[in-house]
C-alpha cells in the first residue's frame, strides 16, 4: 500500500463501525469548525446499517452537515433496497435527524433520463470532507461497476454522476463518478464479510483498475484513503 492509505482490520463491523462513527464525527466537527459547515458522502448496501445507527448518535452540530450518496438504485423510495431509505431510517435520526440531505432521487422513470436533474443537484456541493464507499464481491463501488458499459465512463468523466447499468447487479443506478468522489479531502472504505477479503487483496495488488473499480481510489495518490475491513 502507499503511504497515503492505511488499512485498518476489526474483530467484527460492530467494532469497526464504533471506531469509524468517531473517526467520521471528528472529521464533520473540525470542518463546521473550519468553514461552518461539513459535507459527507455515504453508501448504500447492507453494510453501513450499524455505522449510520452510531454516526446517528455523535454528539456535534449536525444542522451544520450535509449528507449526499455515493449511488442510488432506480428503485422506488419505499423499496427495501433504497440507498434513498436506508439513509433515511438509519442515519436521519437521533442527533443526526437534523442534518441536511440531498437525495439522489428525482421523479424520472429511468436513471438515465434523471443523470441531468441529478447532476444540478449536486451542482452546489464543494469538496466533500468524508467520502464513505463500500464495496461489492465483484470490486463494484458506488455503482462503478465492472460488469456495466459505463465501468471507464464513471472512472473518466470529468461530470459528476452518470447512469449506470450494471448486466449482473440488479436495477439502474446513478452513480457520482471517479472524479466527484475524489473531490474529497478523505475517502473511507467500509468493507465487511470474509467473501470480501480477496477482491480487497487483489485491489490493493493491482493498480490498475482492470477489473476493479475501487482499484482506482485505492491507487490514485491525491486523496488518503483509509479501509476500514471485518470479517465477521
Ligand atoms: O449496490 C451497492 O453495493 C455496494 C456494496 O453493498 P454491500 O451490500 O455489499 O455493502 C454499496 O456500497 C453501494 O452503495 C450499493 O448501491
Amino acid at each position: 500500500m502507499k503511504k497515503e492509505q492505511k488499512l485498518d482490520t476489526f474483530t467484527n463491523n460492530e467494532q469497526l463501525s464504533e471506531t469509524l462513527s468517531v473517526e467520521i464525527a471528528a472529521i464533520l466537527a473540525q470542518a463546521i469548525e473550519q468553514r461552518g459547515h461539513a459535507y459527507l458522502a455515504v453508501s448504500g448496501g447492507r453494510t453501513p446499517r450499524a455505522l449510520f445507527e452510531k454516526l446517528s448518535r455523535q454528539d456535534i452540530d449536525w444542522h451544520r452537515v450535509t449528507i449526499t450518496l455515493a449511488d442510488e438504485r432506480w428503485v422506488w423510495p419505499d423499496s427495501d433496497d433504497s440507498n434513498d431509505k436506508l439513509v433515511k431510517t438509519t442515519l436521519l435520526k437521533n442527533k443526526a435527524a437534523q442534518a441536511q440531505f440531498i437525495s439522489l432521487l428525482t421523479n424520472h422513470t429511468t436513471a438515465r433520463s434523471a443523470e441531468a436533474a441529478v447532476a444540478e443537484k449536486l451542482a452546489g456541493l464543494p469538496t466533500f470532507d468524508a467520502v464513505i464507499l463500500g464495496m461489492g464481491d465483484d470490486g463494484h463501488t458506488a455503482s462503478l461497476f465492472p460488469c456495466s458499459q459505463q465501468f471507464s465512463e464513471g472512472l473518466d468523466t470529468s461530470a459528476a454522476a452518470i447512469a449506470v447499468m450494471p448486466e449482473t447487479a440488479p436495477y439502474e443506478r446513478i452513480s457520482l463518478t471517479a472524479s466527484r468522489l475524489l473531490n474529497s479531502s478523505k475517502i473511507f472504505f467500509h468493507i465487511n464479510g470474509e467473501s470480501k477479503l480477496p477482491v480487497l487483496q487483489s485491489a490493493l495488488a493491482q493498480a490498475q483498475p482492470g477489473k476493479l473499480p475501487i482499484s482506482a481510489f485505492l491507487h490514485q495518490t491525491e486523496v488518503p484513503v483509509s479501509v476500514y475491513y471485518a470479517a465477521a
